[in-house]
């Protein structure tokens, strides 16, 4: 991951002076390089997930990157965001020290592979992504942003196709569109914009290690029409246009960075069978076929 000072935004250097972001997940993959965009453009920004180890190292990495006389602008705060306690008092925290907190980006979350999974598998990523992300929402609402505005920006996924062997996070993600629609609507009249990111398949270490390896995100290469892989560069860019005032009259949207996959193959196959019934069930009609 490049260092902050190393980050060639296309936004103007100064773009998020002054503002405080949170972003969940900021630790790593899409979330540092979102981190270290907005960092870069000015803003402060708390990141939060899990591991408190994994957020301080980058936080450290992110502010040695940053000139010493505007330093620190990258804050970790430990917090699991399926716990709706803790997602309360990292809006606190963030208020209280930083003073404001004008933009989340609900990026923490995540899924694994299975055809058949176990109702607590199912649980525990329905309630990462899509109770996880209602409760950041939901609080950063009630704490800050009700009474001053702001925008708020979720990473969903390429569910579009529906999402077979992931389909715990497809209906997830699915459920998160749709929340976020909602919100656009409820909160239009407190200058609240909303909107979602959702990316292909976008490589990074972390999210590679998830699978498996980096071969596993390769044996996408035929679905997606751009014939590469995408980087967290890439999905960061279309965030903070998303929360700029560039995005001023956007909500209630999704942007795809996917290199065209959402519109394209699908990479799940169905094996030959004969198992569907005959149509309408009528042998009259299905000596047509
Ligand atoms: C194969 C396709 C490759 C291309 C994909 C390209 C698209 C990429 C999309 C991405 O999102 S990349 C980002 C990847 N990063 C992550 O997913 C990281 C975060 N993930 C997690 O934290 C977890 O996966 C989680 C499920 C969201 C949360 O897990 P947590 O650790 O909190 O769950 P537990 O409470 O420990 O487990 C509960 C239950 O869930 C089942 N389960 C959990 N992990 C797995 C697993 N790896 N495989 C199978 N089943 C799993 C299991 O039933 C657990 O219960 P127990 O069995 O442990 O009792
Ligand atoms: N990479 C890709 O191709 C795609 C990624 N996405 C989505 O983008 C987001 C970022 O993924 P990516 O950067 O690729 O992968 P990473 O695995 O690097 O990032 C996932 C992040 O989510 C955090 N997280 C997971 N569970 C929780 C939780 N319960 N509370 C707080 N934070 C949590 C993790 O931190 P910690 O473990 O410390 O909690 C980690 O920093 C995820 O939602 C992912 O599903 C969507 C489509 C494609």
């Amino acid at each position: 991951m490049a260092a902050a000072s190393m980050i060639r935004s296309v936004f103007k250097k100064e773009l998020f002076s002054g503002k405080v972001a949170i972003v969940t997940g900021g630790a790593t993959g899409l979330g540092r390089a979102i981190t270290e965009e907005l960092s870069s453009l000015g803003c402060k920004v708390v990141i939060a997930s899990r591991r408190l180890e994994n957020l301080e190292k980058a936080a450290q990495e992110i502010n040695e990157a940053i000139p010493i006389s505007l330093r620190p602008r990258v804050f970790p705060y430990q917090c699991n965001i399926r716990n709706e306690e803790q997602v309360k008092s990292l809006m606190k925290y963030t208020i209280d020290t930083h003073g404001a907190l004008d933009y989340l980006v609900n990026n923490g979350g995540g899924q694994f592979a299975s055809p058949a999974i176990s109702a607590k598998g199912w649980l525990a990523v329905v309630e990462t992504n899509l109770t996880g992300t209602f409760y950041c929402c939901k609080h950063a609402y009630n704490e800050w942003m009700a009474g001053h505005g702001g925008a708020i920006v979720n990473i969903i996924a390429d569910m579009y196709k529906g999402f077979p062997n992931m389909a715990h996070t497809g209906a997830a993600r699915a459920g998160v569109q749709n929340l976020m629609m909602s919100l656009a609507l409820e909160w239009a009249d407190c200058g609240i914009r909303i909107n979602c990111v959702s990316p292909g398949i976008i490589y990074s270490e972390t999210a590679a290690k998830n699978y498996g390896g980096r071969h596993v995100f390769d044996e996408g290469l035929h679905i997606i029409p751009a014939k590469r892989l995408g980087i967290p560069e890439e999905v960061s860019g279309a965030v903070c246009f998303l929360l700029s005032p560039a995005a001023s009259y956007i909500t209630g949207t999704t942007i795809k960075v996917d290199g065209g996959q959402s519109f394209y193959r699908s990479p799940f196959t169905i094996p030959e069978h004969n198992s569907f019934p005959p149509p309408l069930e009528d042998p009259e009609l299905n000596s047509k076929l």
